[in-house]
């Protein structure tokens, strides 16, 4: 039984949008440290966003394919960095720093999230996510009716969630935590103070119906 769903809230970029999200009562925050992406930023943006989340408001360094350097360097300047993978990194790039981290999974018809937390030990959460061209950041949901009831690890339930359907997503697979990038932006990269506390209000109705 989980009594209050986490909430990451990922792709941030601008103070005033990580201020929000802080006392909209997230308890992570997500940094893509990957150059493709719109809400891609430099490690100079993030280390001085970082520092402006207050104790137990966690910093993501979301990382795709990255190189060794660049994952080291921002280990380095972000105390408390927890990574995520959302490529195609192996177990043994996953795994080699020895610390926890998340495993993002595009779930489709033939994922079997039991391998896949064995395949990723030191994963602490596999972060679900729907298939889509390119790593993520979508805005896609994927079928949640192909996830068997079985998990050996926590999940985070992510992909096209917006406040109007985290509701169902938690009444339905009863994530550990739930993770949003496009449904709290108003427009593609741009991140929306109302619709942060909008998803945070909405995660906190779910709870408190379950
Ligand atoms: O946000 C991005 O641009 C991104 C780029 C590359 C890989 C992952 C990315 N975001 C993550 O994708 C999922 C779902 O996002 P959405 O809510 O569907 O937009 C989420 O975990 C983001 O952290």
């Amino acid at each position: 039984m989980n009594a209050r769903t986490r909430i990451k809230i990922c792709g941030l970029r601008t103070p005033d949008t990580v201020d929000a999200v802080v006392q909209a009562g997230a308890d992570a925050i997500g940094f893509v440290f990957y150059a493709p992406s719109v809400r891609a930023v430099t490690l100079a943006q993030a280390v001085a966003l970082a520092e402006r989340l207050p104790p137990f408001v966690t910093p993501v360094g979301l990382f795709v394919n990255a190189a060794e350097a660049d994952i080291a360097a921002a280990l380095e300047a972000i105390p408390g960095l927890l990574l995520q993978f959302h490529g195609d990194e192996s177990p043994e790039a996953c795994e080699r720093w020895q610390r926890p981290y998340l495993r993002a999974v595009a779930v489709g018809p033939d994922t079997q999230l039991v391998d896949c937390a064995a395949r990723f030990p030191r994963a602490q959460a596999l972060l679900l996510d729907a298939p889509v061209d390119g790593y993520g950041g979508g805005g896609k949901v994927f079928d949640w009716s192909l996830l068997a009831p079985n998990a050996t690890r926590p999940v985070v339930l992510s992909g096209g969630l917006n406040a109007a359907n985290v509701g169902d997503g938690i009444r339905q697979v009863r994530p550990w935590a739930v993770d949003v990038s496009s449904g709290v932006e108003s427009s593609r990269g741009v991140k929306d103070p109302d619709l942060i506390h909008a998803f945070c209000a909405a995660v906190r109705a779910a709870d408190a119906a379950l």
